[in-house]
């Protein structure tokens, strides 16, 4: 008996368990059940706002999963492929609570807006300026309103003197022909390759420096050698853009307790202020001391040296300080960067090159001293006004600038409640991100073409013809035209030449050309190229197909 009820009750136990647990179950299933359908909708609901925004839109995370796909592919395309299937602007949206949230447009109607007819409605903003501050200062790339528009006018004179232009000329000719040549040709001569966007670099440094400091780093010379003060300096902006993809209070907590990065940073900010504070302290030296009949220097630290502030005092050393850093930082590697992609698309399309040493030789056969035989081999310098006869050259650089923009993005935050012309609205507080380089790629703007290299889309009548600033956006547009454009032009110009002149270009089997994600388009292992020196015979045929 006692066995049968202690089966019973352990029958009972047995049943009750299992009862127990399949309620357990069935109540764990419709959690579950719950669960699957929540996600299901979730899924569902995130895919379907694809069709809207352009991307899915998941719950606390935004559209951070594909930028996630998109930073593992290229960042850039990924960007053009949403912009055209989205007519030219999307909404991004960033993880709830997160600062990432923004615009992002290649409309042409939205960029003359926001760069002109709004213009003060969308300055850098306050993020930008507190992101960057530490190391710009109030210079002219980190500075809105009278700050900026101050500095602008000043520069903008001076940037348009004769006294300036004779500086940028007679800068740009003593490094190229005493420094970038004969780096090229002992590389010649020793059979190396070398990387080529690197020697670049440093020649726009070096010429940067010339323009705004009034020296000469010394960067480009035989050797290659590292300088403290362009080390200091490359720290100080790679540092400073890691800022932009950490949470502001991240960066803020390191910098408090000099951690990390923000260590990194502190040491290489002062190793700029400690070549910027020895510059000022020489030159104030040097001014004082100078009489009349001295030959003056025109570089910008002097220019804004001899001016005075609103209430007549002379400016600080630290603003004389932020003033050249930001020129630096504007002027250094947008044009060698611009070089290097423009080189590499050369040896793409031979016939473009085929077309630039005729437009050169062609120029060159007009010299008095060509027409009565001068010698080849003597060193050839190009003079300003041949440069300035340099139409096809001209659009072959621009139309790499189309496609590979130095600045391939850029920004502004809305400060009123605003709509573009698109009907975007826009809430103030928003960050608009304009896609430069999307825009060079878009066929509503450019044509079936748009991916082609082909500089013929530049010239009328054989003449050079700029584009709308809003169209073709790779020096700004409206109040904030890059200041250097000219310049920039007439530089890279005057560096294509002599090289093309000299030698064909030609990019090391195998090496990989991609762009580094940056705020400048850098190549992102650089330009492996072989030089190979142009021979007599060559130049003869378009010297003489030319006569
Ligand atoms: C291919 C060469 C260059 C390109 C593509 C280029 C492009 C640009 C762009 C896109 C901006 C607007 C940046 C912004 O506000 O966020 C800019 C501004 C500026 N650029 Fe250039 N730049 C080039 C060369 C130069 C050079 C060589 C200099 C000086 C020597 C220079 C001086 C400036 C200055 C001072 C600004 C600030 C203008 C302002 O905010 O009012 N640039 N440039």
């Amino acid at each position: 008996m006692n066995n049968v009820t202690t089966n019973m009750s352990s029958d009972d136990g047995v049943v009750g368990n299992f009862v127990s647990r399949r309620l357990f179950f069935l109540q764990y299933l419709h959690v579950l059940e719950f669960v699957v359908a929540v996600l299901v909708f979730l899924v569902i609901n995130s895919l379907r706002q694809r069709r809207r925004y352009g991307l899915p839109v998941w719950p606390f995370l935004g559209m951070v999963p594909s930028l996630v796909s998109g930073l593992r592919s290229d960042l850039y395309e990924w960007i053009s492929d949403i912009l055209c299937e989205q007519n030219g602007t999307f909404r991004f949206k960033g993880p709830w609570f997160s600062s990432l949230n923004c615009v992002v447009t290649a409309d042409p109607r939205n960029l003359e807006h926001l760069l002109k007819s709004k213009f003060s409605v969308f300055p850098k903003g306050p993020y930008f300026r507190d992101t960057v501050r530490d190391l710009l200062g109030d210079g002219i790339f980190n500075a809105d309103d009278e700050t900026w528009q101050r500095q602008r006018k000043t520069a903008s004179i001076e940037f348009h003197s004769a006294k300036f232009r004779q500086l940028t000329t007679e800068s740009l000719l003593e490094l190229v022909h005493a420094r970038l040549l004969p780096v090229l040709e002992n590389a010649v001569n020793q059979s190396i390759s070398i990387d080529l966007q690197d020697v670049l670099l440093r020649l726009t440094f070096d010429n940067v420096c010339m323009i705004a400091f009034g020296v000469d780093p010394g960067c480009l010379r035989l050797g290659l050698p590292e300088i403290p003060f362009a080390k200091a300096f490359e720290d100080a902006t790679e540092a400073t853009l890691l800022r932009f993809v950490t949470p502001t209070w991240v960066w803020k907590t390191m910098r408090c307790l000099d951690l990390g990065t923000e260590k990194k940073l502190k040491k290489s900010i002062k190793g700029v202020d400690e070549f910027a504070e020895e510059v000022i302290r020489t030159r104030k030296k040097e001014l004082s001391l100078q009489t009349e009949d001295k030959k003056q220097r025109s570089d910008l630290l002097t220019v804004f040296m001899r001016l005075k502030d609103e209430q007549g005092k002379p400016f600080s050393d630290k603003f004389l300080r932020d003033i050249c850093v930001n020129f630096i930082l504007a002027g250094r590697d947008t044009s060698s960067v611009a070089l290097s992609w423009f080189f590499w698309l050369l040896e793409k399309n031979p016939v473009v090159e085929q077309k630039i040493l005729a437009e050169i030789c062609k120029i060159v056969n007009e010299r008095d001293d060509m027409k009565n035989g001068a010698d080849l081999k003597s060193p050839l310098i190009f003079r300003p006004e041949e440069i300035k006869k340099m139409d096809y050259l001209q659009a072959s650089l621009s139309e790499a600038l189309r496609l590979y923009p130095s600045v391939p993005v850029d920004h502004k935050e809305v400060v009123e409640d605003d709509t573009f012309p698109d009907g975007t609205l826009l809430k103030k507080g928003t960050k608009v991100i304009y896609a430069i380089y999307a825009m060079g790629r878009m066929e509503a703007i450019w044509g079936k073409h748009c991916r082609e290299y082909k500089p013929e889309r530049w010239l009328r009548d054989g003449r050079y013809m700029s584009e709308s600033a809003y169209k073709f956006t790779a020096f700004n547009g409206g109040p904030r035209l890059c200041l250097g454009k000219d310049f920039a032009y007439y530089q890279m110009k005057f560096v294509a030449a002599s090289i093309l002149y000299r030698y064909r270009v030609e990019v090391v089997k195998g090496h990989v050309v991609v762009p580094k994600l940056a705020l400048t388009m850098y190549m992102k292992h650089g330009l492996k190229v072989n030089l190979i020196k142009r021979h007599e015979s060559e130049l003869q045929v378009y010297l003489e197909n030319n006569v």
